[in-house]
């Protein structure tokens, strides 16, 4: 595919994990009455400088139940049905790339309840300071980068495939391979992802308390 903005951005959801650790498909799990994956979506979507114009092809999803998730999203979304399912985050990257003809790539679990356009916002702004040479722009945590909620220039499909071809699965031994640049995150509860019915139910917890500690402030 061409490439055919140097700014121009678009977004991947990724939606075909087993959700073995919650038990129950994660991407249609609700909080504050809205699914996670619609959660998502619309965080990314709002942003102005999404593929600008073409904002209709901005947002994709790669899952292989297109069909379950399709009535809970908007009709501008596009689903990417997944060749091989079950084969990792890394290869359903690798097969989405190959349908995506802009310059750069938000990659996010479905997952990230905290994340808001207002903070995807503020991550674009940095993105076109990214050195040429980096494959990745992506927030760090203590044991490596974050690789499901960070932007990949859409050049990297090479040595993706490559990694892949020769065996490799996992994000991290690819990044390891290729330069990164960080993206500096302030505040990192945004970066939360919930993967247990317990860290779900801590997520609930903090958001109705920030929402009770906000009406308290707003009182006084
Ligand atoms: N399309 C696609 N997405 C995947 C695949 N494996 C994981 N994901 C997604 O990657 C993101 C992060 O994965 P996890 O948080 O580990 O989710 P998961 O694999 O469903 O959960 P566990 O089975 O508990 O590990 C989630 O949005 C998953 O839906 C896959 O093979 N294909
Ligand atoms: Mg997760």
């Amino acid at each position: 595919m061409p490439i055919v903005d140097d700014r121009s951005l678009s977004a991947i959801i990724l939606a075909g994990g087993r959700s073995s650790r919650m038990g129950r498909d994660k991407a249609i799990l609700e909080i504050d009455g809205i699914p996670l994956l619609l959660r998502i979506h619309n965080a990314v979507a709002d942003c102005r400088d999404l593929l600008g114009d073409r904002l209709a092809a901005a947002v994709y999803i790669v899952t292989p139940w297109g069909q379950t998730y399709q009535p809970l999203l908007p009709p501008t979304c596009r689903f990417i049905p997944e060749r091989s399912p079950h084969r990792g985050p890394l290869c359903a990257f690798t097969q989405a790339l190959t349908e995506i003809d802009s310059t750069w790539v938000l990659l996010l679990a479905c997952d990230l309840p905290n994340l808001s356009t207002p903070i995807i916002q503020s991550w674009i702004d940095g993105l076109y300071s990214v050195p040429a040479q980096s494959i990745a722009y992506l927030p760090k945590h203590h044991k490596g980068w974050e690789p499901l909620c960070g932007f990949y220039r859409q050049t990297c499909y090479h040595s993706a495939i490559e990694y892949i071809q020769s065996g490799g699965q996992s994000f991290q031994g690819w990044l390891k391979l290729n330069p990164v640049t960080e993206l500096a995150v302030t505040d990192p509860s945004c970066l939360v992802n919930c993967n247990t019915p317990a860290e779900l139910d801590e997520i609930v917890t903090a958001r109705s308390k920030s929402i009770a500690d906000a009406d308290v402030i707003d009182l006084k």
